[in-house]
């Protein structure tokens, strides 16, 4: 029998407290829970910018090659996501966000469970909380957007699943652009798994106006645990990218494009020649609500990876043991940032 993720997470309960987000409706300050260390500096280069991929352009292989090597994401152009989706999504998204606390309570992700509104599931690993409410999808909405909008939630849950079905079709244009910037072709990979070799998540985020934006973080620094995450952000910027001997660096929001970043799972599959972005999302300074949907493109539980033999020669050595999905997401549900470095041989 495959496990999903849903079952990986059930043996890794999380306790309410570092789930339940704060009523950001009513408070006027920032409490002492959310206020993060003098020392954080939430500050970015923004002379530096991620580049662009045209996925129409003949040289989107090398660029998106290049560019996954040298910054680990992004910025995707010509995708074939219609803007009025993505504008649906936004809008569903916003309208979700903007209900009373207590309708959105009705949603809360259970201690063990993987979907629902809450806290982000890397809350655990930090003194402090984030200026943050998410929201998760894993297949339908049906069930959680039901416990929201008991009458009013086909226009949610039909802008949800249209985004997921055409968001797959861009992630499996990006693997094939990835693979051949690789010099692999889409037979390389073994993936020995079922029928369908892939899963995704979905991750709705909500960055409300902060009064004090400048002792308040987010999303704290982390990687993603997907071979990459597609992200669409509203106008207002936020999502930072750390570049080695470069330091945080601004990814401002470009109208219709999509950011794309690699996860941990492409970062072993390529034995560290495209490395996991590290990123944080800051708050805005003019108190907008900053708004963004990632789209999670992973792979199942049961699925084992280790680097691409076809990368490797007598020179370059596998740098990561084989692992299932299953048990890298455990490493890193005890471990966060030290997950790769655990797994390393
Ligand atoms: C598929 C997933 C990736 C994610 C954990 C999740 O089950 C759904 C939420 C995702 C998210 C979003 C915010 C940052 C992150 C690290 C987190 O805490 O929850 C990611 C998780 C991840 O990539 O590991
Ligand atoms: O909101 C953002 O810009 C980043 C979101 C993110 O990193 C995530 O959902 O994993
Ligand atoms: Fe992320």
């Amino acid at each position: 029998m495959t496990t999903t993720l849903s079952q990986v997470y059930r043996e890794k309960p999380i306790r309410l407290y570092n789930i339940i987000p704060l009523d950001f409706n009513s408070v006027r300050t920032v409490p002492d829970s959310h206020v993060w260390p003098k020392s954080d500096d939430f500050s970015s280069d923004h002379r530096l910018t991620i580049p662009i991929v045209d996925l129409e352009d003949p040289n989107a292989v090398k660029l998106a090659g290049q560019a996954c090597e040298a910054w680990g994401a992004f910025h995707v152009i010509n995708h074939g996501i219609p803007l009025n989706l993505l504008e649906e999504v936004e809008s569903e998204t916003r309208r979700l966000f903007s209900l009373p606390a207590e309708t959105k309570m009705k949603a809360l992700r259970e201690p063990d469970g993987a979907t629902g509104y809450g806290l982000p599931r890397i809350s655990k690993f930090f003194p402090k909380h984030m200026w943050h409410e998410g929201f998760t999808i894993m297949g339908s909405p049906a069930d959680h957007a039901g416990m929201l909008w008991p009458n009013d939630n086909a226009r949610f849950c039909y802008a949800m699943d249209r985004y997921q079905k055409k968001m797959e079709v861009v992630a499996e244009k990006l693997t094939n652009l990835i693979l051949e910037s690789l010099g692999m072709s889409q037979e390389d990979p073994k993936w020995e798994v079922g029928s369908s070799p892939f899963s995704a998540a979905l991750q709705l985020n909500s960055y409300p106006p902060c009064p004090n934006p400048d002792r308040a973080m987010g999303l704290a620094p982390h990687t993603d645990t997907s071979i990459f995450t597609i992200l669409h952000q509203n106008s207002v910027s936020g999502l930072q990218i750390f570049k080695q001997g470069a330091g945080w660096v601004s990814v401002l929001p470009i109208a219709g494009a999509l950011v794309v970043n690699v996860g941990d799972l492409l970062h072993i599959l390529t034995n560290a020649r495209f490395p996991s972005a590290l990123h944080r999302a800051v708050l805005n300074q003019d108190g907008y609500h900053r708004l963004s949907v990632a789209y999670f493109y992973g792979l199942p539980s049961d699925c084992r990876v280790s680097p691409w033999l076809k990368l490797l020669n007598s020179v370059e050595k596998p740098r990561y043991r084989s692992v299932t999905v299953k048990e890298y997401v455990g490493i890193k549900s005890n471990n966060f940032q030290q997950a790769l470095w655990l797994i390393r041989i």
